[in-house]
């Protein structure tokens, strides 16, 4: 059952028009806390454009995977657009996580310099039936380090809170909202930091979604962080293990589901 309670907002605004080391050690904050809470929060005054330009539309032929369709005009440099701003968000983002989890400066964009697995996917779900439980998409953690979400004003992303389901819902009544969550991070930091568990809830109207997910090169070797662990004392939770193999286990989950739900491969795989 889903329960009304509001999922933290975080003001950028300090990090994008320059703000006073007050404001910026605030949102700081604000998003340590989200992270050490939920794994998610909505970002507001994050810079980015509300919506893609031709979201929600379609091309009238689907194109081959690799091309870009004709229509709508303009869709290829939209979505480069929108690409090069995500990326430059996410990499704010990581800045901040930087500090959250005290690391020395630069320490996450040196471990996490390649861009090249990043993506985005936009995704279409078919209006509610009477004879049907609704799930648009399961219950689920991204497996990437940070995902931006953009879902129209239909609504139905939920994130998993204390065993309830609470709806991410607009701010202020605007269209959009944004959250990350981070599979990664919960590792890096020993699970100090949460990976949210969230779905989507098909509601009586068709939804468009629009999500950018901040990677990590598959060659990385993903660890519980000296500072999480022998710095503090602590043991790490996590055994080591290369991204690429936990992506080709989740991907695996996917063609080859396993028969029982326990026995899908999630990041407790590598737990300790
Ligand atoms: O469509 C959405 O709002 C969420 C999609 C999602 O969770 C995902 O692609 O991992
Ligand atoms: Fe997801």
């Amino acid at each position: 059952m889903a329960v009304s309670g509001a999922l933290p907002v975080v003001d950028l605004a300090p990090f994008l028009t320059g703000g006073d080391d007050g404001g910026i050690a605030s949102v700081t904050e604000a998003v340590r806390e989200a992270c050490r809470t939920h794994g998610f929060f909505r970002a507001v005054n994050h810079g980015r454009p509300s919506q893609p330009a031709g979201y929600g539309r379609q091309p009238a032929h689907s194109a081959d995977k690799n091309e870009y369709p004709a229509e709508p005009a303009g869709l290829r440099e939209t979505v480069e657009e929108c690409h090069g701003k995500l990326t430059e968000l996410g990499l704010l983002i990581q800045g901040i996580l930087n500090e959250c989890m005290g690391l020395p400066p630069g320490s996450l964009s040196d471990y996490n310099n390649d861009r090249s697995f990043d993506h985005m996917t936009a995704k279409r779900y078919f209006p509610a039936t009477a004879e049907d439980e609704n799930i648009g998409f399961s219950e689920h953690e991204d497996g990437n380090c940070v995902t931006f979400i953009f879902q129209d004003s239909v609504g139905g992303l939920e994130v998993l809170r204390d065993g309830h389901w609470v709806p991410a819902e607009p701010v202020d009544g605007t269209r959009q909202h944004h959250r990350q969550h981070r599979r990664c991070h919960a590792v890096l930091s020993n699970s100090k930091l949460k990976s949210a568990t969230h779905r989507v809830v098909r509601k009586p109207a068709h939804r468009h979604s629009f999500a950018f997910f901040f990677n990590l090169h598959c060659d990385k070797w993903v660890e519980p962080l000296p500072e999480f662990t022998p710095k503090i004392g602590e043991a790490p939770r996590y055994r080591r293990f290369l991204y690429r193999e936990y992506q080709q286990l989740r991907v695996r989950n996917k063609t080859h589901p396993p028969e029982r739900p326990e026995d899908v491969i999630r990041i407790t795989h590598y737990a300790i």
